[in-house]
């Protein structure tokens, strides 16, 4: 990977890009955050950042675990204060958790310091890739199916409102990802640079 500079203007990554606002990746369980995130960075030399990772890192805790010992309220307290640090720290990439840009003060933090991207996925697509992990608490119910359903209608119309959207089928493999958002950050050179 190349030497990532960092200054006031922006990040200097690799292949020839300046990011100036850390790209935030936005969307349900599934949807790929973490999974394109770290290959979106990779891809452009710059840092990797993920919230949820921040969480279980600095609690030295699973989420299952928060969740169960401290409760959702806790996690998302949590989870915004980690966001804006991770917003404040340094320009990169930050795949959030799912839930993260339901509350209205991350939404706030996220659009004036970053840009966000919505990451698409039908329902079925999100279900294929869930359904044999057990590390997401909120689908640990009787009918995981029908709680992710659920999610997914109340969630879709605030995920609606990220400045930017990645289309991601069954059949778009992770790089494929990779290059739809970078062709959404294509109509955004005030985000990212190509020198
Ligand atoms: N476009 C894709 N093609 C193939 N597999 C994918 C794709 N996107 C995600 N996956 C796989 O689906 C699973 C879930 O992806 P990932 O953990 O990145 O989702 P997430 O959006 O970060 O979810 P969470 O909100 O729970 O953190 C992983 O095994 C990942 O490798
Ligand atoms: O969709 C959600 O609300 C969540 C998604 C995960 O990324 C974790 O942040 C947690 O399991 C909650
Ligand atoms: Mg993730």
């Amino acid at each position: 990977m190349s030497e990532i500079k960092h200054n006031t203007s922006g990040t200097e990554a690799g292949a020839g890009f300046v990011l100036h606002k850390t790209v935030v990746l936005v969307g349900m369980m599934g949807a790929g955050k973490t999974a394109v995130g770290r290959a979106l960075a990779a891809r452009l030399g710059v840092p990797f950042l993920d919230s949820d990772a921040e969480i279980e890192s600095a609690a030295n805790m699973t989420i299952p675990e928060i969740f169960e010992r401290d409760g959702e309220p806790f996690f998302r307290g949590k989870e915004s204060q980690v966001i804006g640090r991770l917003l404040d720290e340094e320009k990169g990439i930050l795949s959030t958790g799912g839930g993260a840009f339901l509350a209205e003060r991350n939404r706030t933090m996220i659009s004036e310091r970053g840009v966000s991207v919505w990451l698409r996925a039908d329902l079925e697509v999100l279900w294929n890739r869930v359904k044999h992990k057990d590390t997401r608490p909120l689908l640990r119910t009787v009918d995981p199916y029908a709680t992710l359903r659920n999610l997914y209608e109340q969630r879709v119309p605030i995920y609606a409102q990220a400045d930017l959207i990645a289309e991601s089928d069954g059949e778009t493999s992770i790089d494929n990802m990779v290059n739809r958002v970078l062709d959404a950050l294509a109509t955004r050179p005030d985000v990212l640079e190509q020198k």
